[in-house]
């Protein structure tokens, strides 16, 4: 295989040639990944591969790790260039042939089966040359710990047909140009146009939307009992690692993972993203109250409730995965909350509770964190923003309106009802509550918001207080 020449100035003092010698090896994960029998969860696959290489050094797995996380990331614009380039590289381009060709485009490639093979007819080496030029322009306003540079006598063609390209892309008033930009599928162009309307979103808070799915989000933690801030940010400091400081939260940064710490293996914190937070923070328990946590996942927001109540009170977490309730319970036992009681739940009728719930007429919360699109954690896990089509989302609402509907019967009156998603999907979010409060005027709606991106530094997730008057 032709290796292109390169440049790489991820250390500048290293020599090039030690970067080229990557290269085929990055291509042989790349075609790793494509020959799974679908597009795999790309962080979760990715170590799984690392686990079985053990002859990669850690800056070796951040390099192979950034460039494939970029190749996800705009593996849609990548495919566009390419079908682009090859029908009209010798054609003058202007708008209106751009706007035809997506919706050519746009018939073509309807989900992530056409996607996943057509990435497989691209050679990785013409694949890798869009992603390349693609990803220098977030390079350009953004520190990143990876550089990509395509050498100016290579691929000459290709590199003046994306200047222009881009100068069409980027300074269209059209959205379809922005989502190609972007490399969002454009079968989520509809969605787009409803939550810019119904946010009500400028064009700064478009645009910082989309340009933040550039390249991956902060690390954000949720510290667990906040006596106990002092113990963690002295270790931070220790072990090299920068921060900021918000409330419960931390915006960390540092060239290892946080996961050694002392403080971490203690329970003294969580990795949490903001957003998530943010719905946790919505629930505002009181001493000795009871929640469900009805979809409890691995038990991210049960452990923020769960520190939110100091073990006064009560939570039961559920899940239609069983395995997913040992996840909890092992992080309850990590963290010495000792309030924490497991159910699973399959989303029909309510499980049944202990006694302790129908003495109490039912809880003082429900938490619905519904299974959803996970369109708003596309920064994080790019990959997930191929697996739901627009089909998906309309059956994603049946159950998310199904499970909203189950989980309210379990809210004593005067109690709360949360629905939350990591969605900005608009049908997802403010559409079921909308359908929610129709069909149940026994419910009240107290406030609904989108969280995080575009306005803060994190994934872009949704939540819904309901309050149950009678
Ligand atoms: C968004 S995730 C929950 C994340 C979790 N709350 C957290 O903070 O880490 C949604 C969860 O709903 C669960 N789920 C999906 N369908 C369900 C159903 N019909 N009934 C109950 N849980 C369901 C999934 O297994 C998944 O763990």
């Amino acid at each position: 295989m032709m290796i292109p020449r390169i440049k790489m100035a991820e250390q500048k003092n290293k020599s090039t040639k030690h970067y080229e010698g990557r290269w085929p090896h990055l291509y042989k994960l790349w075609c790793s990944a494509l020959n799974q029998e679908s597009l795999p969860q790309f962080d979760r696959w990715l170590s799984q591969e690392f686990a079985k290489n053990s002859k990669y050094g850690s800056r070796d797995r951040r390099w192979y790790s950034e460039c494939l996380f970029a190749g996800i990331r705009f593996g849609y614009f990548s495919l566009f260039c390419e079908e682009f380039f090859l029908k009209c590289q010798h054609v003058n381009l202007h708008e209106k042939l751009i706007k035809e060709f997506i919706i050519n485009f746009e018939e073509n490639f309807k989900n992530s089966n056409q996607l996943l093979s057509k990435w497989k007819e691209i050679t990785e080496e013409r694949f890798f040359v869009w992603i390349r030029l693609r990803y220098q322009l977030v390079y350009k306003n953004k520190s990143s710990a990876v550089s990509l540079e395509l050498s100016s006598e290579n691929f000459q063609l290709e590199t003046q047909f994306f200047a222009k390209l881009i100068s069409f892309l980027e300074n269209s008033k059209d959205i379809s140009f922005h989502l190609i930009f972007s490399s969002i599928p454009i079968w989520y162009k509809s969605s787009l146009e409803k939550r810019i309307e119904k946010s009500n979103w400028n064009e700064t808070e478009v645009k910082q939307f989309l340009t933040e799915l550039d390249s991956r989000p902060p690390l954000w933690i949720r510290i667990n009992d906040l006596s106990k801030t002092e113990l963690i940010t002295q270790e931070l400091i220790k072990e090299g690692f920068e921060f900021e400081h918000f409330d419960s939260s931390l915006k960390v940064t540092g060239a290892k993972g946080v996961f050694a710490l002392q403080a971490y293996r203690s329970g003294l914190f969580e990795i949490q993203d903001l957003a998530s937070q943010r719905i946790g923070q919505n629930i505002q328990v009181k001493n000795g109250q009871f929640v469900w946590d009805c979809c409890a996942g691995g038990g991210g927001k049960t452990q923020q409730i769960a520190s939110l109540l100091k073990n006064k009170g009560v939570i039961y977490a559920s899940d239609i995965r069983e395995y997913k309730l040992e996840e909890v319970k092992k992080r309850a036992r990590k963290s010495g909350f000792f309030n924490i009681r497991c159910l699973p739940w399959n989303g029909e009728k309510l499980p049944q509770f202990q006694k302790e719930v129908e003495n109490r007429n039912g809880f003082d919360w429900v938490l619905v964190d519904a299974p959803c699109s996970s369109s708003g954690t596309w920064r994080r896990n790019p990959d997930a923003k191929y697996r739901v089509s627009s089909d998906n989302i309309l059956s994603l609402s049946k159950l998310q309106h199904s499970i909203l509907e189950k989980a309210s019967k379990g809210v004593r009156v005067s109690g709360h009802l949360v629905y939350s998603t990591c969605s900005w999907v608009f049908d997802e979010n403010e559409g079921i509550v909308c359908e929610f409060l129709k069909n149940n005027p026994n419910f009240s709606l107290v406030k609904q918001n989108l969280l995080g991106s575009p306005h803060e530094n994190a994934d872009t997730m949704f939540a819904a207080v309901l309050k149950r008057e009678s």
